[in-house]
């Protein structure tokens, strides 16, 4: 990582901001108190919360820095080049700043909300099918190519092979998790267990190796062990990808996993310890807990490296940070449910976090029922009951029709 020039981090707002583009990343750590409560878990379970940046998500991070260096290097000229990339919001919101054209394309499984969002920023959307090969014409890293080749001034950043992918989370996500736990009231400042997913691995890859040089800085003692302890780096990866083992598949968890290995991944030690396979029910179940427990507003693959990181504290292997009191366990949630609002695993709110029913909720809804004298949701019948009564319809009568 040496030769590259560190940007300087940035803890909290000061002033005003030039543009949206500064309200990318500085993120805040948040206590995930009562999930780790309900799991029997001692250590400090901590979420990187990525849905507070500008364009609710850790992508941002890596289309700012791609697009800034690209400008430094004149690979990108304004009025002159136009951006072609698969997904995301991020590039979209940096392109909308900056005034460049921006063409994504999205894999068919992609959410809805997001194709909205993209277009609402200006971006031009090629949907691809989702069980395209990477390296096929029709996937969409070869939609981008083709457009790329014959569209003048077309330009693909490429999050894959970018050294600025991980560098972003090198330099910009790794030293604001070192600030929030140098400045917390924790006992320790240092990180026992960091999980976080892999897509292009530029998280992963950016966090571990800036963890394992501010190891390898640290002077060694003399046998009696250092004070900082070395940190155990997981990665999650969805079943259906290839990138953490097993056969590519079908998946709807989004913005994890892939059938291929990208370039900007390093996935093994020192820099991965050990990958985990997460599912789609289990990484769901997680990020409604999320939602619900903690009031966090995340996205799947949040439920993703929740339960992953969960599994693993309960594992033999784990045992020891997760019944340590003063062991920091951080995990990187990467977006929040905005983007899949419309999703039938998100609309399914009969359900509980556990994906049970659950008895005191009937309870409360019997209740209002039984004061309402009609069903929670029955607006029609409000109105029509007032018209056979003969009573006036009022405004709100009307509005709830
Ligand atoms: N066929 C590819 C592309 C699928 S979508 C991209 C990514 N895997 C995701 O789910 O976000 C593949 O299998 O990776």
């Amino acid at each position: 990582m040496s030769g590259d020039t560190e940007t300087q981090p940035q803890h909290h707002w000061q002033g005003v901001l030039s543009s949206a583009l500064d309200a990318v990343g500085h993120t805040p750590l948040i206590k995930l108190q009562r999930i780790a409560q309900e799991e029997g878990l001692k250590c400090n379970l901590l979420g990187k919360c990525e849905f507070f940046s500008a364009g609710g998500s850790v992508k941002d991070r890596i289309a700012k820095r791609m697009v800034e260096h690209a400008e430094k290097q004149g690979i990108l000229i304004p009025g002159q080049s136009i951006v072609i990339e698969p997904t995301s919001i991020g590039l979209a919101l940096a392109c909308a700043i900056k005034g460049y054209q921006c063409i994504i394309t999205l894999p068919a499984k992609m959410s809805l909300e997001k194709e909205v969002m993209l277009r609402a920023l200006g971006a031009e959307i090629v949907r691809t099918p989702t069980e395209a090969a990477w390296d096929s014409p029709e996937s969409h890293i070869g939609i981008a190519r083709k457009l790329q080749k014959s569209i003048p001034g077309g330009v693909i950043l490429d999050q894959y092979s970018n050294p600025h992918n991980p560098l972003a989370h090198y330099y910009g996500t790794y030293e604001e998790i070192v600030h929030s736990l140098k400045t917390s009231d924790l006992p320790r400042k240092d990180i026992s267990l960091l999980v976080a997913g892999a897509g292009t691995g530029g998280t992963i890859t950016g966090l571990g190796r800036a963890i394992r040089d501010y190891e390898a800085s640290l002077p060694q003692t003399n046998g009696n062990g250092s004070s900082h302890v070395r940190t155990t780096i997981l990665a999650v990866d969805p079943e259906g990808s290839i990138l953490g083992g097993g056969e590519p598949g079908n998946y709807q968890v989004e913005g994890i996993g892939y059938d291929f290995f990208p370039e900007v991944l390093d996935p093994n030690p020192p820099v991965v310890d050990k990958w985990l396979k997460t599912n789609d029910e289990e990484a769901f179940t997680a990020t409604k807990r999320l939602i619900r427990k903690e009031g966090l507003f995340v996205g799947g693959s949040s439920g993703s490296a929740l339960s992953g990181t969960i599994r693993y504290l309960h594992s033999s292997e784990g045992q020891q940070i997760a019944q340590d009191p003063n062991a920091n366990v951080v995990v990187i949630l990467p977006d929040g449910v905005r983007n899949y609002m419309s999703k039938p695993w998100f609309l399914e709110t009969s359900k509980s976090p556990t994906g049970e029913d659950v008895g005191d909720k009937e309870d409360i809804k019997d209740t209002i029922k039984g004061i309402l004298g009609r069903d929670l949701n029955d607006v029609g019948s409000v109105v029509q009951s007032k018209g056979e009564r003969g009573e006036k319809l009022e405004k709100g009568d009307q509005l709830m029709v």
